[in-house]
């Protein structure tokens, strides 16, 4: 079966769109599918796919991570889907998108764009491990799990091929870690070992959870927006008066076609 295809990324964390409005091209889309189409040497390439599904009150987006997972929300991966729905379906901003972890409304900020990424969970202290070195880290919900580690040197959490070990009774699906690094006054570094994908070049839900971390260690006034460099660039993440999350961040579509993966 031949389908359409596009690519995009934001800050290096890839993408496959899958439109498929009425829900008949993929149906119940396949772990095998996923796998194939993310796979970087005999497939697309990317870090997840976004199946765009109509729905009565505008777009759902079907996010799943590249080993065929899914997973409730994607940062990185709603800005370049509203990327896909204005360029390609005629969709205004603002606009509204359905997700896992429910709508999430996305704007233009000159080139860029603004995701409202809703009221972050803040769930406590935990602790992660990577070859034998532990780190105390802050448990945030940006309706996906994170676990947020500040260490000295971004070099310490090593090649992160493996996933950092974790407390399975806090996280029994799994997690998201981040190792964060200060740059300045709000302004931090991270890497970030990604459930379902491994290391990635960028997360949006992570830098949110970062952003968080950092604000709550340094007492900053909400409203303060901090500067995360992630591998693949820059994004800005405010916290709002009204404790919403704003993430901003470039969001593009490089490539479209057709496949049979
Ligand atoms: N890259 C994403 C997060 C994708 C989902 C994550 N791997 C999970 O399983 O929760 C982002 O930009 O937020």
């Amino acid at each position: 079966m031949s389908y359409p295809f596009l690519k995009g990324h934001g800050t290096e964390n890839d993408f496959v769109v899958l439109p498929d409005p009425d829900g008949t091209v993929h149906g119940d889309l396949s772990t095998e599918r996923v796998r194939a189409l993310c796979d970087r040497r005999a497939g697309l390439g990317a870090d997840g796919v976004l199946r765009a599904v109509r729905r009565a009150e505008g777009w759902f987006m079907d996010y799943r991570n590249a080993d065929g997972s899914v997973s409730e929300m994607c940062g990185n991966g709603v800005r370049v889907f509203a990327r896909y729905l204005h360029d390609h379906q005629g969709e205004p901003f603002p606009m509204r998108i359905e997700t896992r972890d429910g709508v999430k409304v996305l704007d233009l900020a000159g080139d860029e764009l603004t995701a409202d990424m809703g009221t972050p969970v803040v769930l406590g202290e935990t602790t992660v491990s990577v070859d034998g070195r532990s780190w105390a880290a802050q448990h945030v919900s940006m309706g996906n799990p994170h676990a947020v580690a500040f260490v000295d040197d971004l070099a310490d959490a090593g090649t992160l091929r493996e996933a950092p070990d974790h407390d399975p009774s806090v996280y029994p699906d799994g997690v998201n870690v981040e190792f964060v690094v200060r740059r300045g006054e709000h302004h931090v570094a991270m890497r970030v070992h990604e459930r379902g994908a491994g290391e990635t070049r960028s997360c949006g839900t992570g830098a949110c959870a970062v952003a968080v971390a950092a604000a709550l260690a340094d007492g900053a006034p909400r409203g303060t927006a901090y500067r995360v460099d992630v591998l693949g660039g820059t994004l800005t993440i405010v916290w709002t008066d009204d404790d919403r999350i704003l993430m901003t961040g470039p969001a593009v579509l490089v490539a479209d076609g057709v496949t049979d993966l």
